[in-house]
């Protein structure tokens, strides 16, 4: 069976995390299957945002492995992985002050065109046509988050949800298999989370698999096929979102004992 037969696209193996005496990913294993929205969830703390930052070489693992496509990419540069076909976006938005919404979807759309910096500072015939397709691609993924009537705008002057947006689009622009969202709704009404979740569901449509941290146990059992539950770097329970939040040990580490209070 090749890589491309199995239904899994990512998978963490037994990985160990520790910074000093903190061991914040707990002999983890999980995998992610193609064209699903996979949700990882958990306490404040529970080391979500680290698992993201190892799948993306941030972090190096202190052990275990993890695989994109059946390949080992744990001992990969970041640069590297990126290339595979992994993108990401942050827990806070992390946009460059002073650009367009455009240009800030430029900066994710180089990556593997290949043209060397000498030959954009040149302007030669070949980067002008590098360039040029740059545009017309970061053009096309605004119209897919719905902004591209605002790509001349400040992207500081838009709303929060508007700028989450933009960073989805940057995100997109490496051309990426696989999407990591840290918490895209942070911060969000219901009905701005909600229009995330939309977006979400139609890039799973166009192919992508999408892995997102999300705090809001609602929107989870909403936007995501199939779950992880993590507390203190440790696998507490995987399969749907409901089967999760059905599990007891969940219910105790993650909701308290209230889970009336949380409408489900
Ligand atoms: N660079 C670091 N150095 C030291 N400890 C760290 C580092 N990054 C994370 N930790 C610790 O690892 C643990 C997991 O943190 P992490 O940020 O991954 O959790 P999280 O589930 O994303 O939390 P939250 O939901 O609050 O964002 C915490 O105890 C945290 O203090």
């Amino acid at each position: 069976m090749t890589s491309s037969d199995t239904p899994v696209l990512h998978e963490l193996r037994n990985v160990v995390k520790r910074f000093g005496g903190v061991t914040a990913v707990n002999d983890l294993s999980m995998t992610v299957n193609r064209g699903t929205v996979h949700g990882l969830i958990g306490p404040n703390g529970a080391g979500k945002t680290t698992v993201i930052n190892l799948i993306t070489g941030l972090f190096d693992v202190s052990s275990g492995s993890i695989l994109f496509q059946g390949q080992r990419t744990d001992t990969l540069e970041p640069h590297r992985i990126a290339a595979l076909g992994i993108s990401r976006t942050y827990q806070n938005v992390r946009l460059f002050s002073g650009m367009s919404v455009l240009e800030q979807v430029l900066t994710g759309c180089y990556l593997g065109r290949g043209t060397s910096l000498f030959a954009s500072f040149l302007g030669t015939p070949d980067a002008r046509r590098k360039w040029k397709a740059s545009r017309e691609t970061a053009m096309h993924l605004l119209e897919r988050v719905g902004m591209a009537d605002r790509a001349g705008e400040l992207a500081e002057t838009l709303s929060y949800g508007e700028q989450r947006r933009i960073e989805i689009a940057r995100a997109l622009g490496s051309d990426p298999k696989m999407l990591l969202l840290d918490e895209p709704t942070a911060g969000m009404n219901h009905a701005e989370a909600s229009e995330i979740g939309k977006l979400v569901h139609e890039l799973r449509d166009s192919g992508l698999t999408i892995l997102m941290v999300e705090h809001n146990i609602s929107l989870v059992t909403e936007f995501c096929e199939t779950c992880t539950v993590i507390n203190f770097g440790q696998l507490l329970a995987e399969g749907t979102p409901r089967t999760c939040i059905d599990n007891p040990d969940v219910q105790t580490a993650y909701f308290g004992k209230k889970r009336d209070a949380l409408g489900l």
